[in-house]
């Protein structure tokens, strides 16, 4: 099971690179300048002179007629150059000097945005998702330029079932809904968070190949309680506090059933929602809707893959998972989650009731070491509360450093949006553990919130150990041509199979089962040799093919429990009676991939 066979990526890609068989026709309702304009359509000088003749565009281009190919070199030139003329100045100048020349080529071709970003995934990635996206939320009012995605606020109750007409697309596959009030590991950022949808279907199309004329970014626009943003004249959104209790929640009551009204089939992910609606939202549409939350569900896929990885690692069978002592730092959405997927997979290993497995997880908060003796605890966090007689020698509320030193524990996990937090005293501590390969994951977000970075966590945790961190590091080298690698334990990996995977089995919820498909197909891609380098996750340079696998564990996992009612011209029947690799190779037929297609005028 642990030994997936690697599929060519390279050779796929290199195959449809630049092909010559023609593309299917692509229909489009307008003409001339119209389509200049509309970057789902536009191709700029890419036109051929027959289309610029039917489209009524002759007049409107300079006439030499510049292939794809040629537009593609043209632009990863101007990009390089860019790269050398910001050479030497700050960092967050040049992160957000790319992300400006990509956003405008976002803005006004996507054919060619798409392509750019799907072949240079792993340089572009950090730019148009973390940790870039997070500055650009930062600073998103001052960076806007054009609309992308779609605001619903307070202000539009009782408009949504039309607004949402609003959209030009008549089919919509993929939202990506957030309400800003827990960006990344940068807090409350208003409706400047409409960042991360739009990074996240980034990563849909590239990954996924969901078509991107048929995904949505939305921002839920409830006000915000970020003081700085509410006194600066030009935020752009509610400058409001935010709406609480039932008033907010009949907002996004009145966007589920205006969206699920109109595109009845789409899958609604819910993103970077402070932790109380995060979970409530969670439970309150899973069985009504086709939706889940990635921090919660998709994180928790991701991690839980990584800690059966640093089993692997320590060239111990996966059955000893239920004997690794694993400290959680963050008792929010993410931890949690994780925790709660954790326990469930030792539950099934163990074949004991959940109750009975959670002796090996212990959880941090702010406050703390959280044990049965804290008062007001967080009914969330309460079941994974310690009791005192079994955490000898802690107290309610120790400190990392004290646990770190008592406990000894084979994995030390971060989410808790706070940078440096895993500091030289707590990694040299972890040289201790009673692991031979300690585990060090620091996965917030964006870098400056990982818990350590990579090179701190080599030097003062040892070369031994094993190191994921939520947002890109560099290797680091450990002198004498060795490595230490870094692995991005981010919840990217899983998503975008997780969205494909729903959608082509015509699914109209997301189970634990289908979720649980998915972190174990990730789990079991790597090969034995990887991970016994350190490496427990793909390249990012692999995430289609990762993305294909994991899209077909979760139809699988939909078929299997009769909830795949079929996609398109394939009927739940087929689906049942394909096999493993047919449903792999179904699911990448399916991927949409950027060419010009020619384009069809019709009224
Ligand atoms: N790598 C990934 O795929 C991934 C996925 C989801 C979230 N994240 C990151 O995880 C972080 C947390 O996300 P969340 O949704 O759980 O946030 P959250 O706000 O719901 O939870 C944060 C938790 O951290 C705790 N905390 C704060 N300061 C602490 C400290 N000094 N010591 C210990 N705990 C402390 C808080 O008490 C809270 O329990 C964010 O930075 C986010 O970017 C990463
Ligand atoms: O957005 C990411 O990079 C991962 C995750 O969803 C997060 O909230 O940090
Ligand atoms: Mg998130």
């Amino acid at each position: 099971m642990w030994n997936v066979a690697r599929f060519a990526t390279s050779s796929l890609r290199r195959s449809r690179r630049f092909s010559t068989a023609i593309p299917g026709p692509c229909i489009v309702h307008k003409r001339g300048a119209d389509i200049l304009h509309d970057p789902w359509f536009n191709k700029d000088t890419g036109f051929p002179l027959t289309e610029r003749d039917r489209l009524g565009l002759r007049g409107l281009l300079p006439p030499r007629v510049i292939s794809f190919e040629q537009q593609y070199a043209r632009f990863m030139e101007s990009y390089r150059s860019l790269e050398k003329n910001t050479q030497g100045q700050p960092n967050s100048v040049v992160s957000l000097a790319k992300w400006r020349i990509l956003n405008r080529l976002h803005d006004r071709n996507e054919t060619l945005y798409y392509r750019v970003l799907i072949d240079n995934i792993k340089d572009f990635a950090p730019i148009i998702y973390t940790p870039t996206v997070g500055l650009v939320c930062q600073n998103y009012s001052g960076l806007f330029r054009r609309p992308r995605g779609m605001y619903f606020s307070a202000k539009d109750k009782g408009e949504m079932m039309s607004m949402i007409y609003n959209w030009p697309a008549q089919q919509v596959d993929m939202i990506v809904l957030t309400d800003g009030s827990r960006i990344l590991g940068l807090g409350d950022l208003g409706v400047q968070g409409i960042g991360i949808p739009i990074g996240k279907l980034d990563m849909y199309v590239a990954a996924a190949g969901i078509n991107p004329q048929r995904i949505l970014p939305v921002m839920l626009d409830v006000g915000t309680n970020n003081e700085k943003l509410l006194e600066d004249r030009l935020y752009l959104g509610l400058r409001q506090p935010r709406l609480e209790g039932e008033e907010y929640l009949s907002i996004v009551d009145e966007f589920m059933e205006a969206v699920f009204t109109r595109w009845p089939k789409a899958i609604v992910q819910f993103e970077d929602f402070q932790m109380k609606w995060a979970f409530e939202t969670l439970q309150r549409y899973r069985k009504r809707f086709c939706m889940f939350n990635d921090d919660v569900q998709g994180t928790a896929g991701v991690a839980l893959a990584g800690l059966l990885g640093t089993v692997r690692a320590q060239g111990r069978p996966l059955s000893d998972f239920v004997n690794q002592k694993i400290v959680v730092v963050g008792a929010g959405s993410a931890g949690l989650g994780v925790l709660n997927m954790a326990i469930q997979a030792v539950s099934r290993m163990a074949g004991k009731n959940e109750a009975a497995v959670k002796n090996q997880f212990f959880l941090l908060d702010k406050d703390g070491l959280i044990t049965k003796e804290r008062t007001n605890i967080d009914p969330a966090a309460a079941p994974f509360a310690k009791d005192l007689k079994d955490v000898e020698g802690l107290r309610e509320g120790a400190s990392l450093i004290e646990v770190v030193k008592k406990l000894k524990p084979h994995v030390l996990l971060g989410l808790s949006g706070v940078g440096g937090i895993f500091n030289e005293e707590v990694l040299k501590a972890m040289r201790e553990s009673e692991s031979t390969k300690p585990a060090i994951f620091a996965m917030s977000n964006p870098t400056m919130n990982a818990e350590c970075t990579a090179a701190d966590a080599f030097k003062y945790a040892g070369e031994n150990i094993v190191f994921a961190s939520g947002s890109p590091f560099e290797n680091v080298d450990l002198g004498n041509g060795k490595v230490g690698h870094v692995n991005q334990a981010n919840n990217m990996y899983l998503f975008p199979g997780i969205g494909l995977g729903t959608l082509l089995s015509g699914a109209r919820i997301i189970t634990d089962e289908m979720l649980q498909a998915a972190s174990e197909c990730l789990a079991s891609y790597m090969t034995d040799e990887e991970i016994q380098k350190g490496i427990l996750y793909p390249s990012v340079n692999n995430i289609r093919h990762i993305t294909a696998e994991v899209g077909a564990a979760v139809l699988r996992a939909a078929v299997a429990e009769g909830l795949a009612e079929g996609y398109g011209d394939v009927g739940p029947r087929e689906l049942r009676h394909m096999s493993k690799e047919e449903t792999v190779e179904y699911i990448t037929r399916n991927m949409w991939f950027p060419v010009y297609s020619p384009l069809v005028h019709e009224k």
